[in-house]
């Protein structure tokens, strides 16, 4: 950690333009955003880490976990590359110290960039204590009182959720925190969960050595919010990696043996009964991955009047990420804590938002413009899962925009037949589909599924935010050969 200002301290100032709670990227961009171009001052309080969870225990330890393991796949399907990789596995302590040069837990350059755009840092954990008063709490117990002139925004995010199962908290199973932070790696491994966390903690944990992994999720299918197609892809190749996954099941009861904290990253202790659907299994370690909670509670939200008890304890903004059925236009909201979208570059779309709308009242301007409003968050939501295949995706699945009551036409296409695909990788297995507003004739949603298709999404992003029409979309020329050709064949296919 850097010396950044500490709570309690006397001779420091209490009065800041801006107070941002909870240094994580959104957190850090509204405070940038609120106050660039102007002699406007913010602070940030942050309990832990400023970066938040995504610089040192999600997006970037797990990103860095898994390159290694989509490189060496592609490798063992591509002559030429093979014969040198042979049968080796992943490099795991190559693979686990490059993830520690990515997630280092020092927050020092995050704090000189922070002070050197004019932006302090508090340490402490905050709270609100009335309109535009927040109360911090510093780790020696002392509170200090920070008033903001202009707005407070809360920027908390949100922690690993650990059901209340029999035996499951008192087992003190692994969090992503730890899957992310692996220094030992469990022989016989449980993940509870297959949503993105799971998908992606169980493919990172199989290719660094766990040899006998099962996943159990309570849906009918992995990656169940996106199309039905990109869950059944991956449930493949997790099969195909000796990996057991079941599904539609709901795990009773856990109980272990000699539980112990060992830190982050290490197994907690003996073994593990994990009892599911009438059978039941022998684990060293079991991950929880079963979605996540909001850092809402003892935030002091009552004291202005907000009540998330009919939100799952998300705090509900408006587009301008105002709070909602807060007068006076001084609470903000973004990022995971509001519930919108639990994904970093949606929580900074929200945060550059959130400060333009701070800096536009301060200065008196109207908020309705493009770069005051959220737009983004309805419908346009991109993302990529880091499995093996990838996963991309952005706007609503077909069954999403039907329940919408948008009249869709969808259209197929097997990205193998793609030439830049084939060259990729011998076996390239992949699929893409399109979800097309037949009203407007234009796209609302696509869905990619392969060996790096990551980089593809964001021309779908491009199509969908600029309503592109599908006529407009044949002058698109994708370059020869490359995966993105999947756009004219998907074209052609509709005919
Ligand atoms: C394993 C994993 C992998 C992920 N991978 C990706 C990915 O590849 N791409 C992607 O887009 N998203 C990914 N996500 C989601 C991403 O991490 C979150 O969307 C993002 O971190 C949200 O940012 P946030 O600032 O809203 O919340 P957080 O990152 O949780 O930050 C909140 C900050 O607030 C602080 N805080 C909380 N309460 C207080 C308080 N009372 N006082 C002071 N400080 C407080 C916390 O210490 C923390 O620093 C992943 C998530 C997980 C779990
Ligand atoms: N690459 C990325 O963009 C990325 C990576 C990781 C996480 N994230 C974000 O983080 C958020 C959290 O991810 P997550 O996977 O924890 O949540 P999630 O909501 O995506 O998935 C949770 C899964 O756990 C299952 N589940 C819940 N309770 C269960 C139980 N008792 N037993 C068995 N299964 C149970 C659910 O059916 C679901 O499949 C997501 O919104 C995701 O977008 C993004």
């Amino acid at each position: 950690m850097s010396n950044a200002t500490p709570a309690g301290a006397a001779d420091t100032q209490d009065t800041w333009d801006v107070i941002v709670i909870g240094g994580g990227p959104p957190g850090e961009i509204a405070a940038q955003y609120a106050i660039q171009g102007s002699d406007r001052t913010a602070v940030i309080v942050e309990q832990e880490l400023v970066g938040g969870e995504c610089s040192y225990w999600a997006c970037m330890p797990s990103k860095a976990l898994l390159r290694p393991v989509e490189v060496l796949a592609t490798a063992r399907h591509l002559p030429g590359v093979q014969s040198l990789v042979g049968d080796h596995s992943l490099d795991a302590g190559a693979t686990l110290a490059r993830r520690d040069s990515f997630a280092e837990h020092d927050d020092t350059s995050q704090v000189k960039w922070a002070n050197g755009i004019g932006i302090d840092v508090v340490r402490g954990r905050g709270r609100l204590a009335g309109v535009r008063t927040v109360a911090v709490t510093a780790s020696d117990g002392s509170v200090r009182t920070l008033t903001a002139r202009l707005a407070v925004v809360l920027a908390t995010g949100t922690t690993a959720t650990v059901p209340d199962l029999p035996g499951l908290r008192d087992a003190l199973p692994w969090t992503s925190r730890d899957a992310t932070n692996v220094h030992q790696v469990p022989r016989r491994m449980a993940v509870i969960g297959g949503g993105v966390v799971a998908c992606e903690a169980t493919t990172w944990l199989r290719a660094l050595g766990v040899d006998e992994l099962t996943v159990i999720g309570s849906a009918p299918t992995l990656l169940g919010k996106n199309e039905p197609f990109a869950g059944e892809l991956v449930l493949e190749a997790f099969r195909k990696s000796g990996v057991t996954v079941h599904l539609g099941a709901r795990v009773d009861a856990v109980s272990r043996r000699d539980p112990q904290d060992t830190g982050e990253g290490n197994i907690h202790g003996g073994e593990i009964e994990v009892s599911f659907g009438g059978r039941s299994i022998v684990v060293d370690e079991l991950l929880v991955a079963a979605g996540r909670t909001p850092g809402s509670r003892d935030l002091g939200l009552d004291t202005v009047g907000v009540d998330t008890s009919d939100s799952h304890g998300f705090v509900t903004v408006d587009d301008h990420l105002s709070v909602v059925g807060v007068g006076g236009d001084w609470l903000y909201g973004v990022g995971d804590l509001t519930g919108r979208a639990l994904l970093t570059h949606m929580g900074k779309y929200q945060a550059r938002i959130a400060g333009a709308v701070i800096a536009a009242r301060a200065a008196g301007k109207p908020v309705d413009g493009p770069r005051t409003t959220d737009r983004a968050d309805h419908g346009q939501v991109p993302q990529v899962t880091f499995t093996h295949p990838q996963v991309a995706s952005v706007g609503p699945t077909e069954q999403a925009a039907r329940d919408a009551g948008i009249d869709v036409e969808t259209v197929e296409y097997d990205i193998a037949s793609v030439a830049g695909a084939a060259l990729l990788e011998d076996g390239y297995t992949g699929r893409a589909k399109l979800v097309i507003d037949r009203a407007t004739d234009t796209l609302v949603g696509a869905t990619f599924v392969g060996t790096d298709i990551a980089e593809l999404l964001h021309s779908a992003t491009v199509a969908v935010v600029g309503k592109v029409s599908m006529e407009d979309l044949w002058h698109a020329v994708p370059s020869y050969p490359t995966v993105s050709e999947v756009w004219l064949r998907l074209l052609e296919s509709r005919g």
